[in-house]
């Protein structure tokens, strides 16, 4: 470690501590990941899921793995270094994100994805948090969780955030796969329009009950093998009819709602793959770079993955530049000094080599079964948070879900007894005497716990 000047804190996760460092020979800035427990061993270290998914995984958009360093029994991550997570953005910007930034970084991620889920790794904890960003470009981070689709479930460890977390893991599904990636993505992608989280369950049963509050309640023709879940831990969803997103996220476009909507369908087998994703229209402008034709160009005028199809053909100079319309030529390149690769060092470390694997193997679903809908008039919220509470991450073994859901019968429309809602002031926030009061009307000056352990 004697190689690295520690320079600040960054980040403190569950499992690590995240510094910014520079190596002192080549210059480059990095980040390092000093993990929070003991590893005695080196075959621990290699056999974390971490260093074993990351190490096959070289893509644009997922943050890149240099080394692996233990030392005195201390384990550290060596990752290149992005300026901010995703969270951070939404929590500082004080006016709504364009939908070309969110359609810029969505297909940035989507295309991480589909490499990954290709790959037969799916991440299983996407969350702002875990979207780190430097400018335009976005990458795809922390595979603390991550998981090999061919591996074997049943996934009893599962821990996750709440708030992005799908059904079928909520409900224990024991096989679940890269669909709840998907779902994640399309509560991520809610919340970069509208600056809000879509579904802030202070507990399980209140995620289960505010996803039934906003895409309504399943039944059998939406979700059987829902209710089937349901039955075994002898759990009743709420009776809700659905909200049309468009009301709940009116600064989004009739594609964006279009593609969210189908990304946070209950059934995991109806949401669309990563690569089904990126062909939704919501993409049509976006042009996918591959990363052959992206080291041919000038690295400073060579932005991440994606660009617009306007971009492309008014600059057949820089064709295989992607730039974005709205993208400062060369703003978001990390210049060569800064990507050299770290050759020297006495500490043993890990080589990152890249191997491909198994296709996830989902049906193809064409997007013509959504129904088209009529954008909204665009007027922003109605409020954004006055302010937003820590956000910690989880780390809750999901055992004791069966009892928490089971002993709840909710009738339709009742409200949640408060300790199962969590506290007052959110049951304030989701009931009204008759009316269930959406989310995204929440009070002026009332704010969200970003906590979000089950
Ligand atoms: N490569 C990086 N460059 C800059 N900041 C980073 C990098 N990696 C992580 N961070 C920062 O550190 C935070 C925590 O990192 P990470 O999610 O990997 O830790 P963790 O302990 O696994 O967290 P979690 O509690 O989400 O499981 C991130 O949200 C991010 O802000």
């Amino acid at each position: 470690m004697e190689r690295y000047k520690i320079i600040k804190e960054v980040g403190d996760g569950t499992f690590g501590s995240v510094w910014r460092a520079i190596n002192k020979q080549t210059g480059e800035i990095v980040a390092i990941k000093k993990m929070k427990r003991k590893y005695y061993s080196w075959e621990e270290c290699i056999n974390l899921r971490e260093v074993k998914s990351l190490r096959k995984m070289n893509h644009p958009n997922i943050v890149k793995l240099k080394e692996v360093i233990r030392e005195n029994d201390i384990l550290y991550f060596v990752f290149e270094y992005m300026e901010c997570n995703l969270y951070q953005l939404i929590k500082d910007r004080g006016k709504l994100f364009s939908e070309a930034e969110v359609r810029n970084w969505c297909f940035q991620v989507f295309q991480a994805l589909a490499y990954m889920h290709q790959r037969g790794y799916f991440h299983r904890d996407l969350k702002p948090e875990n979207l780190l960003v430097t400018k335009d470009l976005i990458k795809v981070a922390d595979f603390g969780l991550a998981r090999e689709t061919c591996s074997q479930p049943p996934y009893t460890e599962y821990v996750s955030t709440r708030w992005y977390r799908a059904p079928e893991v909520l409900l224990q599904s024991s096989s679940y796969n890269s669909a709840v990636d998907m779902w994640a993505m399309g509560a991520i992608m809610a919340e970069l329009f509208t600056l809000r989280p879509l579904f802030p369950g202070s507990s399980e049963a209140d995620e289960i009950y505010k996803i039934c509050s906003v895409i309504g309640s399943p039944n059998q023709n939406s979700w059987a093998d829902g209710l089937q879940l349901a039955n075994v831990i002898k759990y009743q969803f709420p009776q809700f009819t659905s909200v049309h997103l468009s009301v709940l996220i009116p600064s989004a476009s009739g594609d964006a709602i279009n593609l969210i909507s189908s990304l946070c369908s209950w059934d995991p087998s109806k949401r669309p793959t990563a690569q089904e994703a990126l062909q939704h229209p919501f993409f049509q402008t976006c042009f996918y770079i591959p990363p052959s034709l992206r080291s041919r160009v000038t690295a400073p005028r060579t932005p991440p993955t994606v660009g617009t199809r306007e971009s492309l053909e008014q600059k057949s100079a820089r064709r295989f530049s992607g730039t974005l319309s709205n993208t400062k030529p060369g703003s978001c390149i990390p210049s060569a000094k800064a990507n050299a690769s770290i050759t020297a060092g006495v500490q043993r470390k890990l080589n990152m080599d890249h191997q491909g694997a198994n296709n996830d193997g989902k049906s193809t679903k064409s997007f013509a079964k959504h129904p088209r809908y009529q954008p909204p008039a665009r007027n922003g919220p109605t409020s954004i948070y006055a302010s937003k509470g820590s956000r910690g991450a989880v780390a809750v073994a999901v055992a004791d879900t069966a009892e928490k859901l089971g002993q709840l019968t909710l009738n339709s429309g009742k409200p949640l007894r408060q300790q199962q809602v969590g506290s007052q002031s959110m049951k304030a926030i989701w009931w009204n005497g008759n009316d269930l009061v959406r989310p995204h009307v929440v009070p002026p000056g009332r704010s969200y716990s970003r906590k979000v352990a089950g």
